[in-house]
């Protein structure tokens, strides 16, 4: 499955709206009844025989979508209860929630209420969305907890419950929960449908996102003239308009998009590229040649599966360097892969002076201190370069000297702690408002430190590249790309494969943060195809046919 879009923080996606409100063609309450009806028209689709409802109303906008739905689902026939909190709303929430009682009664938003009502077909939480500054308080928080079916007699609401934009209390700039540890807890709130508006937002796909947002469908409410004009580069060459509108972008599987134009023309581009239907490369050298650094006897099938992932993605050449004295433990299959040894910086120096060579991998079963040894060598050639593995833990030892753009930097979560331990305790600690420091600001904030590509693997991996060189107060581009319906590829050296598939696309010649996204992609892909049972052998074999997939 092949999709993509922009991501906008919540931020951005406040100016879209600013924005699109002063131009004078689009009214917040006009949005809002778009917002609100989205909503209801996902639920009629899920639910089509009119049932019964109940409506929980928070004190901003996103209670003034809650009204709007409730609207929708009575004049469909639901019987609709709807609770609000005792507050004052923003003018079009109060407009909304006005025309609501024109309808029926607005009961107390109290967990007590909530219990005391008939069971319901849906659940519909408009208690907080983007709007979310700090943790839900007592009150709400145990309505939060007894939504999740967690909280006593009314239990079992979770299949559903639908969130508009978000479940409440998440924040969707981080996908943590505010005033809740960061790791997963049993009563994070859990809907069985997420309908947000316009653009995925960060924490729709990180952290605890994606597992309690559930089905997530992205509603177009009309603001994609002002989305591209205010979120797209800028005509006058500078990368980005401001640091507000730096760009996000994802790629990601499984969900419903309102805007499939877009996702048609990258498929289109991307195939072609991948396929080698696009460029003018008439011979192998015209694909790139890839190095991949081996380890000594005993430590082949890391760096075996990273050549082989190599080949398969396209690099026209692929050589595997292990010590001289190893060279026998890597003369299996594929026999397409060439053998050469390396025993020391010196002699890769020697190797790097064919300027043919345009894509390395050093650190899968390397080695500390051999990753170490031909760590200087590396980054003195300033080639496209992989580190992983063995690579970072003598990156961490060493300091990030030397490192350049054309790096990628490719660390799980453990190797993130030991090259930026501040960064990742940051991340770690749990967050009392938002915006909270999410995962896509340490991987910025590490790309910036290393001056490399840095990407940090998980089921939702985030990839950076540091600040524009001309616009070093601005920030780079980042990508975020989510693996959460592919658990299994959680297994041992698929990390592996996925340093050899962003080393082929770097030997092929795609930029750093191009070539690690794409790699990102196409390692989930494979996965995908295969299904649970895999193994990180069975990942590259699986790159032809996703080639295949993508109609080529
Ligand atoms: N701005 C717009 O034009 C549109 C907004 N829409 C909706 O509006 C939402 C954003 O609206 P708002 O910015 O009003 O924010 P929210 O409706 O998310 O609500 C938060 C409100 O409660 C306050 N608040 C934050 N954390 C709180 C806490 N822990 N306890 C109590 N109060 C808290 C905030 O100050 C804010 O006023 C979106 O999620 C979306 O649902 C849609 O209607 C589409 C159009
Ligand atoms: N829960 C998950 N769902 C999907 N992908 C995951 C999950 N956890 C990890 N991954 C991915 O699996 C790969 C594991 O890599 P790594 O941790 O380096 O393992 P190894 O060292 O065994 O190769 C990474 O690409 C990571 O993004
Ligand atoms: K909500």
């Amino acid at each position: 499955m092949l999709s993509g879009t922009e991501i906008l923080t919540t931020a951005q996606m406040r100016a879209i709206e600013s924005a699109a409100m002063a131009s004078g063609k689009v009214t917040g309450l006009k949005l809002m009844k778009r917002a609100g009806a989205a909503v209801a028209g996902h639920i009629r689709l899920r639910w089509p025989r009119p049932g019964r409802a109940t409506v929980l109303c928070g004190p901003g906008n996103n209670g003034g979508d809650g009204y709007v739905i409730a609207r929708h689902l009575a004049w469909a026939g639901w019987q609709v209860r709807v609770l609000g909190i005792d507050n004052t709303p923003g003018p079009d929430a109060a407009e909304m929630r006005r025309q609501w009682l024109a309808l029926g009664p607005i009961l107390p938003l109290t967990d007590a209420e909530l219990r005391s009502g008939p069971d319901c077909d849906v659940y519909v939480d408009a208690i907080f969305g983007t709007g979310l500054t700090r943790p839900p308080g007592r009150e709400i928080a145990a309505i939060l907890s007894c939504l999740d079916g967690y909280g006593g007699d009314a239990a079992f609401y979770r299949p559903r419950l639908v969130a508009v934009d978000c479940p409440s209390g998440l924040c969707l700039d981080s996908g943590a929960f505010l005033g809740q540890a960061r790791q997963p807890v049993w009563h994070n709130l859990r809907a069985a449908l997420t309908v947000a508006f316009d653009s995925p937002k960060p924490g729709h796909l990180l952290e605890r996102g994606p597992e309690c947002c559930g089905e997530l469908v992205i509603a177009d409410i009309g603001l994609r003239e002002w989305r591209e004009t205010e979120a797209g580069p800028s005509r006058n060459g500078a990368p980005w308009r401001t640091q507000r509108m730096a760009s996000l972008s994802a790629i990601w599987p499984g969900f419903e998009i309102a805007d499939r134009r877009r996702f048609a023309d990258e498929k289109r581009k991307r195939a072609a590229w991948l396929t080698k239907r696009e460029g003018d490369a008439r011979h192998k050298f015209g694909h790139g040649h890839a190095l991949i650094l081996a380890g000594g006897m005993g430590q082949g099938g890391a760096a075996r599966l990273s050549a082989r992932a190599a080949l398969r993605v396209g690099a026209g050449l692929v050589t595997i360097c292990p010590p001289q004295s190893a060279l026998i433990e890597y003369l299996g299959p594929p026999d397409a892969l060439m053998r050469r040894g390396v025993n020391d910086g010196d002699a890769l120096i020697g190797l790097l002076r064919d300027g043919r060579i345009t894509g390395l991998c050093l650190g899968p079963g390397c080695g500390i201190d051999r990753a170490a040894g031909l760590l200087p060598a590396l980054l003195g050639s300033g080639r496209s370069c992989v580190l992983d593995a063995d690579a970072l833990t003598a990156l961490a030892t060493q300091g990030f000297a030397g490192l350049h753009r054309n790096c990628v930097l490719t660390p799980h979560a453990g190797e993130f702690a030991r090259l930026f331990p501040d960064l990742a305790e940051r991340l770690d600690a749990r967050p009392d408002k938002g915006p909270a420091y999410s995962r896509v600001d340490a991987v910025r904030d590490a790309a910036a430190r290393s001056g490399a590509v840095v990407l940090l693997k998980g089921p939702d991996t985030v990839i950076a590249e540091p600040p524009p060189r001309a616009h070093p107060h601005l920030t780079g581009r980042a990508v975020i790309h989510s693996a959460s319906d592919v658990p299994w590829l959680a297994t041992a050296g698929s990390g592996d494969v996925l340093a050899g598939l962003i080393a082929g696309l770097l030997a092929r010649g795609l930029p750093a943060l191009d070539a690690a996204a794409m790699g990102a992609w196409l390692h989930a892909a494979a996965a995908r195809r295969f299904g649970p049972g895999l193994i990180a052998d069975d990942l590259p074999d699986q790159i032809p046919g996703v080639f295949r997939d993508l109609g080529a």
